[in-house]
Parts: C-alpha cells; sequence; structure tokens
C-alpha cells in the first residue's frame, strides 16, 4: 500500500480555519454579554422561548448533519452509486409527524426537557430511564462527531489528531457555556453557511477540473453508478429503497420527533405556529444538503475514474476518500482547502455544540431539579453552565473511545440512532397514541426494545454481517480494475483486521437476523418497545383513559378510525383529543404577560394553524 504524500496547508487556508473558531467564540460572547446575559436558564436552555422559524429550521439540519455525512456520503455515493440518495423520500413523512404530532403535544404542554412528558405521561422511573437512554446515546454520538474531522484531516494532511480534537472541543465547550442556546442556535446558522459553501466549492471545481457537466454525467453513467430504484424487499440489504425510504421514516422521527436536541428548539421557538413552521422549512434545506453530498461523490467518481489514482484512493478508508479528492483538487487554490475544512469543522462544532446544550438541559430538568426543589434560579443557571461545560470535557474523552473502536463513522452513526434512538421514540409513541398503556408497561417495553436493540447490532459487530461489505457494483471506466479495491476500501474502513469479502452464502437464522440492515434498527426497536409495552400494560391492569394526564395523548387511533361512531370510539378509549390549553408547568418562571402574548398568538380563532384540523376531528 502506497501511502499518499501529504497535502500541505498554506497560511491563508489556516487563516480562514482560523476564522470559523473566531467567528463562533465572538457569536458565544456576543450573546454572553447581550440580552437577559445568560442569567435565567429559561435564556441559557430555551433561548428565552423568543426564536423565529429561520434560525431554528437552519438549527434542525445541522444538529444531525456532522462531518461523519459529509465525508461519509460521498464515499458511499462513489463506493456504491447513488442508491442512498432515496433516503431523501423519508424526509417527507420523516418531517411531516413530528411537525403535526410531536411538536404539537411537547409545545402545548409548554416542556422543557421531552422527558417531562414520559413523566406527566407515566411516572417518574419511566422519564429518569428515558433520560438516562438519552444521555447515553448523545455522549456516544458526539465522541464520533468530534473525533471524525480530525481523523480525516489528520491522515490526509498530518494537522495533529489530537490538536484538531482539542481545538473543536475547547472552543465548542466555550461558545456554548458562554452563550447558551441562542449561541448555539445562531453558531448553527453561520456554520450551516460554511457547510454549504465549502461542499458546493468543491463541486464546482471537481466539475470544472473533470472538463464539465456533461463530462461528469458520462463518466458516472457510463460507470454505473446512477442507481435505479431498488426494491428488493430483503431486510438485510443494506441500502435499497424500502430500508431508506421506510426505515429512514423511523429514523427520521427519532431525530427530528423526539430527540431532546430537536425538541428544545420546537419549544424555544415563540410561538408552535413558527415551531411547526421550521420543521417545514428543514425539508427544502436537508433536500439540499443530501444533495450536495451525494453529487460531491458523483463528482469525486467522475474526477477519477480511468486514473492511475483510482487505486490508491481504493485503498483509502471510507473516511480519508473524500479529505484526499478534496486537498487533491484544491490544494493549487489558495482558501479553498481551508474553506473546505472550515466546512467539515462547521458540520462538527454544530452538533457537538447542541449535544452540550440539550446534555446539560436534560441533566438538570431531569436528574437534578427534582432533588432539589429550593433551588434558586442563580444557582440553577451557575450549574447549567458547569454541566454544558463538563459535557464538552466529556466530549474529548469520548473521541478517545472512538479512536480505540473504529468503524465506519456513517454506520456507526446510524447504528447509534437505531439502537438507542429507536427505543426511546417506541416509548413516546407507546405514550402519546395507545391510552392503555401505563408506566410499568412503558418500563417493560423500553427495556425489551433496548435488549433487542443490542443483541441485534452487539450481533451484528461481533459477527460482522450488518452493512458489511455489500457486493459492489461493477465498474465500467476503461483501463481501471477497481472492483477488488473498493472491496477493500469498505473492508478497511469497517475493522481493521481482516473482513470475509465475499457475502455471497446466504446467511440463516440467528445469522440473518444479525445480518439485519442496520436502516431497520429503529424500526425494529421501536416496534418492541410499543408491542411488549403493550403486553405488559394490559397483563399489569390498562390505564384508562380518564386517568391519562390531559393533553399527552393524542388521538392518533381515534383520527384513523374517522368511519367508527363516536359512542363505540368511547368504549375503545381513543377519542380524546389533543389538549388545547397549554399545561403551566410550575417548573417554568414565565411571567404572566408572556403567557398572555403567547395564548394570544397560538390560540387566535382565526390563526391557520394546521393543528385546527385535529379539533375539528373530533
Ligand atoms: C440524519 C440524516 C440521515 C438526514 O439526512 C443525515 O444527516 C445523516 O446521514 N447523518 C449521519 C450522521 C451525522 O451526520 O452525524
Ligand atoms: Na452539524
Amino acid at each position: 500500500m502506497d501511502p499518499l504524500e501529504k497535502m500541505h496547508f498554506t497560511t491563508i487556508d489556516y487563516v480562514i480555519f482560523a476564522l470559523l473558531l473566531v467567528a463562533s467564540m465572538g457569536i458565544g460572547l456576543y450573546y454572553a454579554l447581550s440580552g437577559g446575559r445568560q442569567r435565567t436558564t429559561q435564556e441559557f436552555l430555551l433561548a428565552d422561548r423568543s426564536m423565529s422559524c429561520l434560525p431554528v429550521s437552519l438549527s434542525l439540519i445541522a444538529t444531525f448533519q456532522s462531518a461523519v455525512a459529509i465525508v461519509g456520503v460521498p464515499a458511499e455515493i462513489y463506493t456504491h452509486g447513488t442508491q442512498y440518495w432515496f433516503i431523501g423520500c423519508a424526509y417527507i413523512l420523516g418531517l411531516l409527524i413530528p411537525a403535526h404530532v410531536f411538536i404539537p403535544v411537547f409545545y402545548r404542554l409548554h416542556l422543557t426537557s421531552a422527558y417531562q412528558y414520559l413523566e406527566l405521561r407515566f411516572s417518574k422511573p419511566v422519564r429518569i430511564c428515558g433520560t438516562l437512554t438519552f444521555i447515553f446515546q448523545t455522549v456516544i454520538y458526539m465522541g464520533v462527531c468530534v473525533y471524525t474531522p480530525a481523523l480525516a484531516l489528520n491522515a490526509v494532511t498530518g494537522f495533529d489528531l489530537w490538536g484538531a480534537v482539542l481545538a473543536t472541543g475547547l472552543v465548542c465547550t466555550l461558545y456554548t457555556t458562554l452563550g447558551g442556546l441562542k449561541a448555539v442556535i445562531w453558531t448553527d446558522v453561520f456554520q450551516t453557511i460554511v457547510m454549504f459553501a465549502g461542499q458546493l466549492a468543491v463541486i464546482v471545481v471537481g466539475v470544472q477540473q473533470t472538463g464539465g457537466l456533461a463530462e461528469v454525467w458520462r463518466k458516472v453513467w457510463e460507470g454505473n453508478r446512477i442507481s435505479g430504484i431498488d426494491l428488493n424487499p430483503d431486510p438485510t440489504e443494506r441500502y435499497t429503497f424500502w430500508t431508506l425510504g421506510v426505515g429512514g421514516v423511523f429514523l427520521m422521527l427519532s431525530l427530528y420527533g423526539v430527540n431532546q436536541a430537536q425538541v428544545q428548539r420546537y419549544l424555544s421557538s415563540k410561538t408552535e405556529r413558527e415551531a411547526i413552521m421550521s420543521c417545514y422549512m428543514v425539508f427544502p434545506s436537508l433536500q439540499v444538503a443530501l444533495a450536495l453530498s451525494c453529487v460531491m461523490g458523483l463528482v469525486m467518481f467522475a474526477r477519477y475514474c480511468g486514473e492511475d489514482r483510482f487505486h490508491k484512493i481504493g485503498n483509502l478508508s471510507k473516511n480519508e476518500m473524500v479529505l484526499y479528492f478534496v486537498m487533491d483538487m484544491l490544494q493549487d487554490i489558495p482558501g479553498l482547502s481551508g474553506l473546505f475544512i472550515a466546512c467539515l469543522f462547521s458540520a462538527a462544532l454544530s452538533t457537538i455544540s447542541s449535544a452540550f446544550n440539550s446534555l446539560a438541559t436534560v441533566t438538570l430538568e431531569d436528574l437534578i431539579k427534582p432533588h432539589c426543589s429550593s433551588m434558586t434560579e442563580a444557582r440553577a443557571t451557575l450549574l447549567s453552565k458547569g454541566l454544558a461545560c463538563s459535557y464538552g470535557l466529556m466530549c474529548l474523552a469520548m473521541a478517545y473511545l472512538t479512536h480505540v473502536m473504529s468503524d465506519s463513522v456513517l454506520q456507526a452513526a446510524f447504528k447509534i440512532f437505531g439502537m438507542v434512538g429507536g427505543p426511546l421514540l417506541g416509548i413516546f409513541c407507546l405514550g402519546m397514541f395507545f391510552p392503555w398503556a401505563n408506566s410499568t408497561g412503558a418500563l417493560v417495553g423500553l427495556g425489551s426494545g433496548l435488549v433487542m436493540a443490542f443483541w441485534v447490532g452487539i450481533g451484528s459487530i461481533v459477527t460482522r454481517t450488518s452493512g458489511g461489505p455489500a457486493a459492489v457494483s461493477h465498474f465500467n471506466c476503461t483501463a481501471v480494475q477497481l472492483s477488488g479495491n473498493i472491496t477493500t476500501a469498505v473492508g478497511t474502513a469497517l475493522n481493521s483486521t481482516a473482513v470475509p469479502t465475499s457475502t455471497s452464502s446466504q446467511p440463516m437464522g440467528l445469522q440473518r437476523f444479525y445480518s439485519l440492515s442496520f436502516m431497520w434498527y429503529s424500526a425494529l426497536s421501536s416496534f418492541t418497545v410499543v408491542i411488549t409495552g403493550l403486553i405488559g400494560s394490559f397483563l399489569t391492569g390498562p390505564m384508562k383513559e380518564e386517568d391519562v394526564t390531559p393533553g399527552t395523548l393524542y388521538p392518533l387511533l381515534g383520527n384513523m378510525l374517522f368511519f367508527v361512531p363516536d359512542n363505540l370510539k368511547q368504549n375503545l378509549c381513543c377519542s380524546t383529543p389533543l389538549g388545547h390549553r397549554p399545561i403551566i408547568n410550575v417548573q417554568d418562571v414565565c411571567t404572566e404577560e408572556e403567557e398572555e402574548e403567547e395564548e394570544r398568538q397560538n390560540f387566535l380563532p382565526t390563526s391557520p394553524t394546521p393543528v385546527v384540523e385535529h379539533e375539528t376531528t373530533v
């Protein structure tokens, strides 16, 4: 294996990278010194519930668009063609359902943490289990997020790995601790723009160097990179229309519906309407983000197709491929490689800053406050800043853990989302849609969902099945024998040790279960939670609809059974309409004027909120 010569950075590249860090710090400082100067938890954790939809929507996409997607998706397209692009189909339901089901329920309950819902609906133990599950998920995920760009940068430029990890981790900790959620949201806006600009620059230069759009198209078409829709129903196939378009909806729901990082942004919106609008606005931006990374993969393919270097690139890991391509293309254009590095780090910063703030929120609201009811506001604010800072430092430790257990980062992220986010999605669905579910059922459900998810997840890692080196579609580029090299590349990305490169034998029994595509993990584990949760509830005495806290149910069954007469529905316990008035939480410090203002904005009889629909269906 011939190591690629290290690229180098010019001064201007370093300057651009430094500007990103300085600008982010500046935004943090600005929000530390303006407005309420971060002296209340309402401001620090919820941006005073005053945000409008534009910054919120950009911040929503920034949260789960990390460097993992920026380096992972193009490498996926390069090696396996455009099948992955079909995940864009999942964005439709994956955003409509949060907008019209989860946001109205959470917003009207006037929550701070999504897990407060679990206590209102079930009990305190369920809330604590939910919170701990979320903390576990986020802490692992942020390690992957901070490590990925640093590793890629190190591999290609020789830039110090731990230096980059420390710089991002510390800068992010600082501006998150200083400026609170307002700083997190506004840095997200800035960083999303840098992210798009960096990717666009690479695409434009790449197309130009390949010889124009027509040439790029010819090469990717002849090279078999444009995938048709794959309707293979086999659930062990990594990416098919079903795994992406259906399994992907559950993934999106666990991220955009019930994940605290996102729920907190919905709750920071001025009105429910703004929150719903922001969710709608995520759709086009997320499609743009997806298109940019897919097109970058195609351009990368076209650029090297038919060249000698293809061999070398084939030997790189998936994480390094994109960076190599970028540095190779941009190194003659001063500043552009710096811009792309800034893009990569923007993606990482915007994800870990959301993680720090949401972790501080749930730790304070769900784990500490219930035990210290007499805490003063000043002390709570100080504590939340301390928490944001500690999670920031913990992130550095997690980066080290990721370093030890290297895996293909895109798959690692999807596995974390599915294995831990899936059961969380399940427990919220159980509570919202099924009035019979009780607290015991919820605990049993969450437990079995996690067991199921970890069984298949760990099983697949140990037996190296799910998402293992899938058959590589053959290349048509003249003069290059690629398939072998690419397969090795995928293998190297997955495991440092040898991987069986042939997947021709059909797995049987448990082996087949372990090879379930990781895109189904969310769906599998959330269904497990709902089903075992319902069984557990019926065995221990189902809840009566009238005993459930008002406003915590969403009349899904009632709406679905619209043809059933009302009195029969009453007997089936599925007729409760969605709460019309927010239940004010005692923990929230909100002045009366603010409440009135909110009431006025949310419940204007003439306001064309889509939610009005639910009221008429009853
Ligand atoms: C969340 C999705 C699937 C939305 O397209 C995408 O942003 C993604 O693939 N994320 C991977 C994880 C990450 O970027 O950290
Ligand atoms: Na991000």
